[in-house]
């Protein structure tokens, strides 16, 4: 069983797979193509990515590839807690420089899907957070691009300050929003 619901923005969806407790822990399906078919959810993911993030406040993003590698991602967090964001790099759609965000916790099992089109980026709520995440396209550097976690012009309300977060080096010298070409009809 799952339930599909949508975000303010309706292409981002909130899946939650059902869990299964008992005297020794939990079982949850948390990929089953058939039951998201079901959910008229028909993506071929070809890559499953984990990242580890130690510091509490570890901001990855934001994020996206770019044709023809871009990505339809599913994310779930296996252990900790995140803030998860999707900005819609849409040119025509209504919703275009919108942005959504989910708490996603191992807890709460709930997942986050993200069309092409989108930007994504999540901060950590926990130490030592590992977010799994599955993509319908493989990894391409040259179409690997970004576009800075705090742009004013975006105003993504993350839970850290700039002197708090913790980011890599190449997502400090990440472009603002403004300057974006046209990637996404
Ligand atoms: C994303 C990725 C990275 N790598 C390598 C490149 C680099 O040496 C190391 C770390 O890469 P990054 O710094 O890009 O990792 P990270 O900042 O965690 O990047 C990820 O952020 C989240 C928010 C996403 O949405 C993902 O699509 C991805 O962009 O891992 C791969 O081999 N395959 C991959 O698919």
């Amino acid at each position: 069983m799952l339930t599909v619901t949508s975000t303010a923005i309706e292409a981002v969806k909130i899946i939650t797979p059902r869990a299964f407790a008992d005297s020794r822990g939990s079982f949850v399906e948390t990929y089953n193509r058939q039951r998201f078919v079901d959910h008229g959810v028909a993506l071929e993911f070809v890559q499953d990515n984990q990242s580890i993030s130690a510091a509490v406040g570890t901001v990855r993003g934001l994020h996206f590839q770019s044709a023809p590698f871009a990505q339809d991602k599913l994310v779930r967090v296996a252990k900790g807690r995140i803030l998860d964001v999707a900005v819609d790099l849409r040119r025509s759609s209504p919703t275009y420089g919108q942005w959504v965000a989910e708490e996603l916790s191992a807890e709460d099992g709930k997942q986050l899907l993200i069309p092409i089109g989108f930007a994504h980026g999540f901060c950590t709520l926990e130490p030592d957070t590992v977010v799994a995440y599955k993509v319908t396209n493989y990894y391409s550097p040259p179409h690997d691009l970004g576009i800075a976690w705090n742009d004013p012009d975006l105003a993504v309300r993350w839970p850290v300050t700039a002197d708090q977060a913790v980011l890599s080096d190449k997502d400090l010298e990440l472009p603002p929003f403004a300057s974006l070409p046209n990637y996404f009809e």
